[in-house]
């Protein structure tokens, strides 16, 4: 029996999976699943620094002639100290001696004969010191489990020289499809046959989102056939296969299945487009039947998909977040079946994007998001705010905005 969107999103949300991980070298890890929780070793900046190119005081002398005494650079181990009316040359980056109290920019100051300077702008104690750990402390919790790598954590990594990180292993997801009137993109196709999209698209969905894909092929629309391609899968973690769940005298595949010693966790969701959705799994393989229908299939998969692999990958963050906008023009829909609705947002405004049938290959290349659309809700008024949840997020675009805050 079909089962609403919420507890399919539960029931995804709340497997237990037990994932393996590895050990990467850093510049490997970006994208990957942090499998362990990673504390600073050290403070940073490692020591009291200079933040200007310029001259390092002690504050009470600011109004006094200053002789310099030294200089140092970026790297130099130096430990002298400031005597009273004395001032050290100094580099950005360079350790200031442990009395400086205050550094003055090399701008700031008038240089006088006698190798001594004098101070020609206001100073405050403490200016432009970089003290030991106000960036980071030692022992610090700076990654947690399930974070993903980007470079803003390589970043935290290389500065306190981890070169390797406990990442989670890719998950391993195997992509089939069956149906006689499909076709591979790079075969001889005749003219009541269609080429295989989901497959390709679902490879590539997969892979962009960080799993280590497979390709078996297609089964031709018979128990046997489909039986052979997914025992030959099950190995992996995660089956995605496409079709053949439906009504049609052809529709095999469930069939296929339960002879392998399926187990349901559902089969079908109270969702337009989608509902003959089937998530089960064989041993220890989970396997998501999405339907035939080329944009039910690639929404489904945006929806509840997405987060299976979420979970798959080890991330902590499994739950959809939406970003809150404007519907650009008044939209009605039937009530009584909660429904996905691809569209275009462009920063303010989601425009429902007018062709959505089920079937239909073409919509979501251009559309970067979607709304799911509560199954008590006739219309949605021009203006109203909707929840939009991203499909594919890099916010750029092709018309030229102004990007700056005004007042
Ligand atoms: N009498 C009924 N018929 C249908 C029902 C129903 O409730 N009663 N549900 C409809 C809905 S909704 C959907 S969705 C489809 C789902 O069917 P299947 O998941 O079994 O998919 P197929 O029948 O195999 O194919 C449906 C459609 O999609 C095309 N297709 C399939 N695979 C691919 C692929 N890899 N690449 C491109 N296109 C693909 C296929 O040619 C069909 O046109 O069932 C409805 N029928
Ligand atoms: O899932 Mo079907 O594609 O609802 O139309």
């Amino acid at each position: 029996m079909a089962i609403n969107v919420q507890t399919a999103v539960d029931i995804i949300s709340n497997l237990t999976l037990s994932l393996n991980f590895e050990i990467i070298p850093i510049e490997n890890a970006t994208s990957r699943i942090c499998a362990q929780d990673v504390f600073a070793t050290s403070f940073l900046p490692k020591f009291n620094n200079s933040a200007m190119d310029g001259y390092a005081i002690i504050y009470e002398d600011k109004n006094s002639e200053l002789e310099i005494i030294d200089i140092i650079f970026a790297g130099d181990n130096n430990d002298k100290l400031l005597e009273k009316n004395s001032c050290i040359k100094i580099m950005t980056g360079a350790k200031i001696p442990e009395n400086s109290t205050a550094i003055i920019p090399k701008e700031d100051i008038e240089e006088l004969n006698d190798n001594k300077i004098k101070i020609l702008k206001n100073v405050k104690e403490f200016q432009h010191i970089r003290y030991i750990g106000e960036d980071i402390k030692q022992n610090e919790l700076l990654i947690n489990i399930g974070d993903e790598i980007n470079f803003s954590k390589i970043a935290l990594l290389a500065s306190q020289g981890i070169s390797h990180i406990k990442v989670y292993k890719k998950p391993k997801v195997t992509i089939f499809t069956s149906g006689e009137e499909l076709k591979l993109h790079y075969e001889k196709i005749e003219s009541f046959q269609i080429y295989n999209s989901n497959t390709p698209t679902f490879i590539s969905r997969t892979q962009e989102l960080g799993c280590d894909v497979t390709f078996i092929g297609q089964a031709k629309d018979t128990i046997e056939a489909i039986k052979e391609l997914v025992n030959n899968s099950l190995d992996a973690d995660l089956i995605i296969t496409s079709g053949g769940v439906s009504v049609g005298d052809a529709d095999f595949t469930k069939e296929a299945f339960y002879e392998l010693g399926f187990e349901t966790l559902f089969d079908g969701i109270n969702v337009k487009p989608g509902k003959p959705t089937v998530f089960g799994k064989i041993k220890d393989t989970y396997i998501l039947n999405l339907p035939g229908n080329p944009l039910a299939s690639a929404l489904i998969f945006e929806m509840f998909g997405k987060i299976l692999i979420q979970k798959f990958l080890g991330s902590k963050n499994i739950h959809q977040n939406f970003i809150l906008g404007k519907i650009k023009d008044t939209f009605c829909t039937k009530k009584g079946k909660t429904t996905i609705i691809p569209g275009f947002f462009d920063g303010e405004f989601f425009e429902v994007s007018q062709k959505r049938s089920p079937g239909m290959v073409s919509i979501l290349s251009s559309c970067n998001s979607m709304i799911i659309i509560d199954d008590e809700v006739e219309t949605l008024k021009k203006d109203n705010l909707i929840k939009i949840l991203p499909i594919n997020w890099k916010f750029f675009s092709d018309i030229k905005k102004d990007f700056l805050t005004h007042e």
